[in-house]
């Protein structure tokens, strides 16, 4: 049968689901990765049950009694203390311990978050075909791109989750540079505390180079239980500076005790990670550390991730600050792109990339 037939896709209406089940997976690859429905046009259809290739394998599953069962929760940072040695601290005691904090009075202003949010869903409810034009096909740039899961033609098992990566789009860039002073900020605390003494030219270049935002929905899933919005990763920014919304869903790995944490909505607030790169230009100190996203059986999610990067041609290895009192270096001078690239080549699997730098 003709996929046409079987979800009446339409501009106007949204594609609706003559048949309960997809007895043909390749039907739903096809549907949902190379049309450009993505799993929101999938979840559109009114699905009932999770397509075969969305299972993940049972240990990939976050099974929330599991989750529940600890009462660890990743530190929240007021920005706004006077007392800015307290802040440093915090967020560098932070960076060491979890890998991942939250902040709050953090100087960005409320109404340029509500307007990435509002854009957000702006663009993911445009018709298929606005959206599959920036497909990895169709786009014109690499700039930006369309797509769903991490990488499909890699996975075993696909993610429940479609994305939209860009460096430029309005609200985006005022997102963007409206949070630059507290980005700077923030590595300029984490820098001190490695005998980086100025964010000068070269070291902005190495933290922050290169800058991607990723526009992330997360739609109603039928079996959020069988499947993740985002599976086990860490991140291969320097700093992820993550907008999301009441929904909640996301945890971390607690470093202490191997737990996963939830990191729960606080209105307002951006979540804070370390990501690889700094992992690695701090020789170890501050934690990348690994992270997943619930699906949801009730609410549609999105989030937006700032990532900031070094910039693509940017060698990246222990820096010379942090190994100046004798430490051994336990990672190697990398290429910054062919780090990313390794990353993308493969799908999620938990803290494995940095390996791709350890000597
Ligand atoms: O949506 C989220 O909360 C996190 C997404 C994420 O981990 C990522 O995009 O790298
Ligand atoms: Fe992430």
């Amino acid at each position: 049968m003709p996929l046409q037939r079987l979800f009446q896709v339409s501009t106007k209406m949204a594609p609706t689901l003559s048949t309960a089940n997809f007895a043909d997976p390749a039907e739903v690859t096809e549907f949902v990765v190379n049309k450009g429905n993505g799993v929101k046009g999938l979840s559109e259809t009114g699905i009932k049950a999770l397509p075969d290739q969305y299972i993940q394998p049972f240990e990939e599953r976050l099974i929330n009694k599991f989750v529940n069962e600890t009462d660890e929760a990743i530190p929240v940072i007021d920005m706004s203390d006077p007392n800015e040695n307290k802040v440093a601290e915090a967020i560098c005691d932070a960076a060491e311990k979890w890998g991942f904090f939250q902040v709050i009075n953090h100087g960005v202003p409320l109404d340029v978050l509500d307007n990435v949010k509002a854009a957000t869903h702006r663009f993911f409810n445009l018709p298929v075909e606005e959206k599959s034009r920036f497909t990895k096909e169709n786009s014109l740039t690499t700039n930006v791109r369309f797509g769903t899961s991490f990488s499909p033609r890699a996975e075993k098992a696909l993610e429940w989750k479609d994305y939209l990566s860009l460096f430029f789009v309005n609200e985006a860039l005022e997102y963007m540079n409206k949070s630059k002073t507290m980005v700077r900020k923030l590595l300029e605390y984490l820098g001190k505390n490695l005998n980086v003494k100025e964010l000068d030219e070269t070291k902005e270049s190495l933290f922050m180079g290169s800058i991607r935002v990723n526009l992330n929905y997360y739609p109603i899933c039928p079996n959020p239980d069988l499947t993740v919005g985002v599976g086990r990763h860490s991140d291969v920014s320097s700093l992820t500076i993550l907008l999301q919304d009441q929904i909640g869903g996301l945890h971390v790995r607690s470093l202490s005790s191997g737990n996963w944490v939830h990191v729960p909505p606080v209105p307002g607030s951006f979540v804070i990670n370390i990501g690889d790169a700094m992992q690695i230009l701090s020789n170890g100190r501050y934690k990348s550390v690994e992270h997943r996203v619930l699906a949801n059986g009730s609410n549609n999610r999105i989030s937006v991730p700032i990532f900031v990067n070094p910039k693509p041609e940017s060698v990246i290895g222990p820096l010379p600050e942090v190994i100046a009192n004798g430490e051994e270096p336990i990672y190697k001078d990398v290429v910054y792109s062919d780090y990313v690239r390794y990353f993308f080549k493969k799908a999620h699997d938990g803290k494995k990339t940095v390996d791709f730098a350890k000597i």
